[in-house]
């Protein structure tokens, strides 16, 4: 075989934390190699490494069969390899030739080059069939073209070798088809893709080889037609983990949130829920299934009182919420919280220190201390118990927030939201960016919530997770609710139909 990339024996530390520990990775040209692992298990880091944002304390990088040194993201582009972020490096204001142009010719030079750029991306675009408006302005466009963007970006400047970090975290199910489709065409043309990804459909679906990194360390390579999600996700944890959710059939009890057609418009006055009306009781999951961007969001919001709904009522517990005690803090106090779905914007901030990211919303609790000053020591001490209990690497409660994986950036929020007994949780997309086994570990939470009679609203763009923790499943599309289901007397054909807007009396 031929390596595209040959990563010997690297080590990086971040003070006490040994994030890879003498990580080997042989990568073949030609192939989609996919990298999963727990979070916190090393992946980014390995991959930064590979793209010059840190340097290894030690260890070799070859490409192409050569030792090369990379110091920086420019010394990576000269040696072929580009990367797509999570989070775009695009500029939006310009457009796509000029983003592509931005950075890979010399300021003066900008102007001189267009016409053969242009020429150049045209061709880019029709050997890997990317349709791209290359004039179109970059803010505008969907996020699935955005990220199209960027490997376009990447080719212009002749990666031979893209790494792609958690592609599909941000993109509805038929722009992460389109993605995959592009990758294989990139395969096909004898580019090398890196692929990391929690999700092990994809591996299964897009992948040739599979790596699997648990703790800092390299555990495993395998031919992915040889192996199985139970497979990896053991290799992954260390342990069998259930892929499915344990739960037995509850019969709910009485209604705890009773929503009657409630109208919600986004911050330009467009409507986004349209006459919602549905109740959930004590005791049971009803979640919503949509593609994103269809008014979950929203909906979620407006319950959170974070948004002021233009029309209906919210009824809690039998009595209807006054407009005047529509707000996060009043919601919270009666019981009723709420994980957001973008945590980083919401959720947390990254500049805090982790034990007063778990606070935020919740500081005048007594616990924490009398009066405005907040007892720092039980703020950590109390994070430190939830860190064990969910797991958190490490368990550093006085860690910047912005230094956890994202995975337990998430667990944090779901701890700080969870264990204050909600009467009825509110959860958008709780698994995201979330490894395998704290997804099992998740799932089981939600479920002994319910069993203990809490109420729980689900919103997620995975299917998979609607309908095996929901009891009942609502279905939502262009800001309507299009249908209800019992969970158990649902298929996936059938909510894809709902959630395409096809109602109950078309159907
Ligand atoms: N800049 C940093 N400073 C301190 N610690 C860091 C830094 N970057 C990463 N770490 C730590 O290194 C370890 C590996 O993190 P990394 O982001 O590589 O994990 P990952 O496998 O990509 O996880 P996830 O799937 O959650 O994204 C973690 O314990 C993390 O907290």
């Amino acid at each position: 075989m031929t390596s595209a990339i040959q990563l010997n024996a690297i080590n990086k530390r971040f003070g006490a934390v040994h994030a890879n520990k003498d990580v080997s990775l042989d990568v073949e040209r030609g192939t989609i190699h996919g990298i999963v692992g727990e979070n916190g298990a090393g992946k980014s880091t390995l991959m930064s490494i590979l793209y010059g944002f840190y340097e290894a304390d030690s260890g070799e990088i070859r490409v192409g069969g050569h030792p090369v040194s990379i110091r920086s993201p420019a010394d990576a582009i000269r040696a072929g390899i580009g990367m797509v972020h999570q989070h775009f490096m695009l500029v939006e204001p310009l457009s796509v030739v000029e983003n592509v142009m931005l950075g890979a010719e010399g300021g003066a030079l900008l102007r001189k080059g267009e016409a053969k750029v242009r020429a150049e991306l045209a061709r880019l675009a029709r050997d890997y069939g990317l349709q791209i408006d290359v004039d179109a302005t970059v803010g505008e466009l969907s996020v699935g073209l955005q990220q199209r963007v960027e490997i376009l970006k990447a080719l212009y400047r002749g990666a031979d070798i893209l790494i792609l970090d958690e592609p599909t975290a941000v993109l509805t199910p038929a722009e992460a088809d389109a993605l995959f489709e592009l990758l294989r065409a990139l395969k096909a043309q004898g580019k090398t893709v890196i692929l990391i990804t929690h999700k092990l459909r994809e591996i299964m679906a897009a992948t040739d080889r599979v790596s699997v990194m648990r703790r800092g360390e390299m555990v495993a390579t395998l031919e992915t037609a040889t192996t199985s999600p139970p497979e990896l996700a053991e290799l992954m944890v260390g342990r069998r983990v259930l892929l499915r959710v344990e739960k037995e059939e509850r019969k709910p009890g009485p209604p705890l949130l009773e929503v009657s057609d409630l109208s919600v418009v986004d911050a330009r006055g467009v409507l986004r829920v349209a006459r919602a009306s549905f109740t959930i009781h004590a005791g049971e999951i009803v979640g919503i299934a949509g593609v994103s961007g269809n008014g979950q969001s929203e909906l979620l919001e407006a319950l959170a009182g974070m948004r002021r709904p233009v029309l209906g009522t919210i009824r809690f517990e039998g009595r209807e919420i006054p407009p005047g005690e529509h707000n996060p803090h009043r919601m919270r106090q009666l019981g009723l919280l709420h994980v957001p779905e973008d945590r980083l914007r919401m959720g947390l901030v990254p500049a805090f220190p982790a034990f007063e990211s778990a606070v935020l919303g919740f500081s005048d609790e007594p616990q924490l201390g009398r009066g405005p000053i907040l007892d720092h020591g039980r703020m950590v001490a109390d994070l430190a118990r939830k860190m064990e209990q969910y797991d958190v690497r490490p368990p550093a409660p006085r860690l910047k927030t912005s230094k956890f994986s994202g995975g337990n950036q998430q667990k944090i929020v779901l701890a700080r939201e969870i264990e204050r007994k909600p009467k009825v949780l509110l959860v958008g997309q709780p698994t995201r960016g979330v490894d395998i086994g704290a997804i099992e570990f998740i799932h089981r939470r939600l479920v002994a919530l319910r069993d203990a009679g809490v109420g729980i609203l689900l919103v997620s763009v995975e299917l998979d997770e609607i309908m095996n923790l929901s009891d009942r499943i609502l279905t939502m599309c262009g800001g309507q609710i299009t249908g209800e289901r019992r969970a158990s007397e649902t298929s996936e054909q059938d909510l894809g139909l709902l959630m395409a807007g096809v109602t109950e009396e078309a159907a």
